[in-house]
């Protein structure tokens, strides 16, 4: 396997494959305070209000942040404290913990998952794997650090119960039935602990590229440290880091099936020099053959289908062939499209 960034990231200067040309660098590391996305109180008594309040973010940015969300403290500091463990373990024991499954649901990789092919690498090593089914996956999770499999195994099936909470309050908002995404639509999720250790120069380089999320929704505990930036109205804002809050996003299945009404935000993250970051993403995600596609209920003859049908395995394979390349997503959505 290609070297991890956690084995060697204090080597200077930083390595040209990790430059990425001009245009493509961070710029502006920091940001006026002022612009942020908006944060969803989800314990409020009134339900009719946070759900005006979770479409309008929805809407306007793709991007909210969730507080009283019910996951514990306890969990979500046990869950960050094991990630940072397992990324904080010698490269042989991460290799060899994450090798158990000749099938590869849980992978190790650095960058993108694409280093040979891709033209810059990004500062990040990455775990993923399926969050669901612990009676199918969970065997091939690591084992080491020793307490992996119990938090991660109770953080994800509260992180669940938080998605389905969060997209209840969606497909009301959208006026779809209610239980619309606890179906095929939401039966494999996954979960991706992300790494990124201090930079030797973080102007130079990404954690992450501008992407959109390809799933249905994200939920994403970011910890203390700065670094995930969302694109709106032509800029970068900041995603302030709240103790205990999860950042939430809007997929790209999500806005194929809301017919556009609903949209991924663009993010990407960048590095900085003192304090290593450590994230935990889980994507709700659809099984491979669920149809995904514009609910008929949300398109008529004035607001027609601007999505074709496709199958997630389908989508999702085109997806990671062009992850960082909105258009060529866009184009391969579409329903013009000639493919
Ligand atoms: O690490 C983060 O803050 C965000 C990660 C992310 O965007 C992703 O996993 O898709
Ligand atoms: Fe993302």
């Amino acid at each position: 396997m290609e070297k991890l960034v956690s084995s060697w990231f204090n080597v200077r200067p930083l390595p040209e494959a990790y430059v990425f040309p001009p245009e493509q660098r961070p710029g502006k590391l920091f940001f006026p305070q002022g612009k942020s996305i908006p944060v969803l109180d989800l314990g409020g008594q009134n339900r009719k209000e946070t759900i005006q309040l979770i479409m309008k973010a929805s809407k306007e940015f793709g991007f909210f942040q969730v507080t009283n969300h019910g996951v514990s403290k306890d969990l979500i500091d046990d869950t960050l404290a094991l990630a940072k463990e397992f990324h904080a373990m010698p490269a042989e024991d991460k290799i060899c913990e994450c090798s158990k499954d000749p099938d590869r649901s849980c992978k190790l990789y650095t960058s993108s998952g694409k280093y040979a092919t891709e033209e810059k690498h990004y500062w990040r090593d990455c775990l993923i794997h399926p969050s669901h089914s612990f009676e199918k996956y969970m065997q091939f999770w690591p084992a080491k650090p020793v307490r992996y499999r119990e938090v991660i195994g109770k953080y994800s099936i509260e992180v669940r119960k938080l998605s389905s909470k969060i997209l209840e309050l969606l497909s009301e908002g959208l006026k779809l039935s209610s239980g619309y995404f606890s179906s095929d639509l939401s039966e494999s999720p996954i979960l991706l602990i992300n790494h990124y250790p201090p930079c030797p120069d973080p102007s130079l380089t990404l954690g992450l590229a501008r992407h959109r999320d390809p799933g249905v929704v994200s939920i994403v505990l970011q910890g203390d440290v700065h670094g995930l930036q969302v694109f709106k109205d032509e800029e970068w804002i900041g995603v302030e880091p709240i103790p205990h809050a999860f950042v939430v996003n809007i997929g790209y299945v999500l806005q194929i099936i809301s017919n556009g009404k609903l949209k991924g935000a663009e993010h990407r993250v960048v590095t900085n020099s003192t304090d290593a970051r450590t994230t935990v993403s889980f994507f709700v995600y659809p099984s491979n053959d669920s149809l995904i596609e514009p609910e008929k209920a949300l398109v008529n003859a004035c607001d027609p289908p601007i999505y074709r049908a496709l199958k997630f395995k389908d989508f999702h394979v085109d997806f990671l062939s062009k992850s960082a390349d909105a258009e060529a997503v866009q184009k391969f959505i579409s329903s013009r499209s000639i493919y």
